[in-house]
């Protein structure tokens, strides 16, 4: 056990420990220096400190640190398929075991000195594991003696391990965080990390061996058929070569279906992750319906994407095979030239079916918009609208839906029909001259015979895997925005490596100078030459008419837009160096009513979602604690789960008032420094006001307040 410590990384290398794991697991990491959590960090007592220094030093190594929670019943699972992951061990969780290489029985580990070790699975479970089980050892042990196995036997021992598991198995054990390239990562990087790269080789030489072999098949049955020559030795050759092309199949098939699956995860981490970064003025400009639309077609990104591209490779290399062999024939100028004017009319086809899909596509993601918005806006139509305008339009739009579907149709059966066919018509018409005057060799007419149905594959293939290229091509551009926003998710992620003490009181926490802001399309800013400053301890009011510029200018202190112009610090430091999550980290915003949400999820997790889930017992009594100063006690008491209770859209309903005092409560158990209020306490009765205000007074470092006079 104490040799396993030893390999353990003491928390202040952790910078160098994530980057010799990043290294030597192959994941690229930008290289950094990263330096190590500093005191702050090191000594806060919850932990998330550490926990968030980690995240964001794999983030500034451009990778992602998945916190995964580890239970008794689960840590084989983990130790087997977590790595490369970094394992909190020790008291304290105060060292930093690498994991380089899972399994059953054996690890791989990184010590200290850069070298890998080997290591016992079931001593690393013991190590991380023991903590929590010592304690209640005594009780098992005590249990297994009644049953009467001998004392100090691998039974009894065994036996008081399982027991151990059985009863004691969902007790947390601790944490590790596994490392893997970030989703916002370059595109390559990302596949060559997950091994696509030398997957989609090992796909292209399997195919190519496939081919070889049957073209060398049919090409020795061909020489042993025009030679005359039947002996069974030459047979069992042919037969031979047609049967090695079972494994190789086999092989593709594996190989495929790996492939298809680790892409597909990969593009769906990255479009949530993209799908989560979107500005908030783009979601709200495009609307619920135009978005939901893209986020529909994402599915088409992967199933025609990866197939697509994988039915496009053989095409290619049937095609390329095809070239060689019609060379061979009788005629192969003709053949070589007809071959190539056919694959032009299938660009030009494919392109034209291109865009009447583009054209269908973009009418349906319309229509999907104008059925949400109306979805949306259903309680308000029914209150106000008279009945007979409800379905105005849609009949227009289904009409226009229908037609351009109608002319992809028939387009698609045009690329289907004529292109393979075509060629074999076309391909057989140029061997007429060889066949009627029986110029050519009966060999050579066969090689090209041979030639041209190779061809013929290659072009059904293409037009498959085309159609299926075309539609990923198209729902890409719908997904583009979230692609995009995925690239620039964690730009400065990093900066919540950066733990500070909380500022002392009266010391600046945000200070602007010059501060502008227009929104973008907007010719007059709507912010000009604004100065500001907030000190911990400070209790500000800002008040002002509507449309004034309030929420806006909580935004940009909240860090949640920024300036077009001027300067904002916090603690000293400008955005991009804290990032927006290194800045949320010390100003909370509870914004405006309409623009707060509560989650469909447990009241805790509504309440806690700035703090991480799951949260700990002292997390939730701080959260029960916050509710009651704001008068939700009596709300605690009559949901049946309490503080588990379901609310949302769908569970439990809360009163206009009930919402804004959880939003306020969302805000002050972030534990920040400054925490900005925008317009929370207008749905609040006098009294509740006060004592909601009371809660804010006494638990905020620092408050901004926005109301109207
Ligand atoms: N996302 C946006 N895009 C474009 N313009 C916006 C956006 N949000 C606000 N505005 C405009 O900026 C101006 C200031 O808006 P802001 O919400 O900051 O004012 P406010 O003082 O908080 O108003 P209220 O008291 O009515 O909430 C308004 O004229 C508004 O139309």
């Amino acid at each position: 056990m104490l040799d396993l410590l030893a390999l353990g990384w003491p928390l202040e290398r952790a910078g160098e420990a994530l980057t010799a794991l990043a290294v030597q697991a192959g994941l690229q990491p930008s290289l950094r220096e990263l330096g190590a959590p500093g005191p702050a960090a090191l000594a806060d007592p919850d932990d998330a400190a550490i926990e968030r220094w980690l995240a964001g030093a794999a983030a500034g190594l451009g990778l992602e640190a998945e916190a995964v929670d580890t239970d008794i019943a689960g840590i084989d699972d983990l130790l087997r398929a977590a790595a490369p992951a970094v394992l909190r061990v020790g008291p304290g969780g105060r060292s930093l075991l690498l994991l380089l290489r899972g399994g059953r029985r054996d690890l791989v580990v990184v010590a200290p000195d850069l070298r890998p070790r080997r290591v016992a699975a079931a001593d690393v479970r013991r190590l991380v594991c023991e903590p929590v089980l010592a304690p209640l050892r005594g009780r098992a042990e005590a249990l297994v003696d009644r049953t009467g196995l001998k004392n100090g036997g691998a039974r009894r021992e065994r036996a008081v391990e399982l027991l151990l598991r059985e009863r004691l198995g969902v007790l947390r054990v601790g944490r590790a965080f596994v490392l893997r390239p970030s989703p916002a990562a370059p595109l390559l990087r990302l596949l060559r990390a997950e091994g696509l790269v030398r997957r989609t080789a090992a796909l292209a030489g399997l195919h190519a061996a496939e081919l070889a072999l049957t073209i060398a098949a049919w090409a020795l049955i061909g020489d042993l058929v025009f030679a005359g020559r039947t002996d069974a030795g030459w047979s069992q050759a042919w037969l031979l070569l047609l049967l090695t092309v079972v494994p190789c199949r086999m092989g593709q098939a594996a190989v495929a279906g790996d492939i298809l699956q680790r892409a597909g995860a990969l593009l769906k981490r990255r479009l949530l992750v993209g799908a989560l970064a979107l500005p908030g003025d783009l979601t709200r400009r495009e609307g619920a319906g135009l978005l939901l639309g893209r986020v529909l077609e994402t599915a088409a990104v992967e199933s025609l994407g990866l197939r697509g591209g994988l039915v496009s490779l053989v095409a290619a290399l049937e095609f390329a095979a095809a070239v060689p062999i019609l060379a061979l024939g009788p005629a192969p100028g003709l053949h070589l030239a007809l071959l190539a004017g056919w694959a032009a009319l299938g660009v030009v086809l494919v392109r034209r079916t291109g865009r009447h899909l583009a054209a269908w596509t973009d009418t349906r993601a319309e229509l999907t918009h104008h059925l949400v918005e109306a979805m949306v806006g259903h309680r308000t139509r029914l209150a106000q609208e008279p009945p007979e305008r409800w379905h105005d339009d849609d009949d227009a739009r289904l009409v226009r839906v229908l037609a351009d579907e109608a002319r992809l149709n028939r387009s698609e059966s045009l690329l289907v029909a004529l292109l393979p066919r075509g060629w074999l018509v076309l391909g057989l018409a140029a061997l007429l001259p060889a066949f009627v005057g029986s110029t050519a060799p009966a060999a050579t007419v066969a090689a090209a015979i041979g030639g041209v149905l190779l061809a013929q594959r290659g072009l059904s293939t293409f037009v498959v895997g085309a159609t299926a290229l075309l539609g990923c091509g198209v729902a890409v551009r719908q997904a583009l925005p979230m692609l995009r926003a995925a690239e620039s998710a964690d730009a400065g992620a990093h900066g919540l490596m950066l733990a500070f003490p909380p500022v002392p009181e009266g010391q600046p926490i945000v200070v602007a100078r010059g501060l502008g802001f227009r929104y973008p399309g907007r010719e007059r800013p709507v912010l000009r030459d604004v100065d500001l400053a907030i000190a911990a301890g400070d209790r500000l009011l800002l008040e002002g008419g509507s449309g004034g510029g309030k929420s806006t200018l909580g935004a940009l202190v909240a860090g949640l837009r920024e300036p077009t112009s001027g300067l904002v610090l916090l603690a000293g430091l400008d955005r991009p160096t804290l990032g927006l999550v290194g800045w949320r980290r010390r100003v909370a915003a509870a914004p405006q009513f309409h623009e707060n949400h509560v989650v469909t999820a447990p009241l805790a997790f509504n309440l806690l979602m700035g703090r991480g889930w799951p949260p700990t017992r002292a997390q939730l009594a701080e959260a029960e604690a916050v509710c009651r100063e704001l008068g939700l006690g009596d709300l605690l008491e009559r949901m049946p789960s309490g503080l588990q209770q379901m609310v949302g859209e769908t569970g439990w309903q809360l009163s206009h008032g009930e919402r804004s005092r959880l939003f306020i409560a969302r805000a002050l158990l972030q534990g920040v420094d400054l925490v900005v209020l925008d317009e929370s306490f207008a749905a609040l009765d006098p009294a509740t006001l006060q004592q909601a205000l009371r809660c804010v007074l006494n638990r905020a470092r620092a408050v901004l307040v926005i109301a109207h006079p």
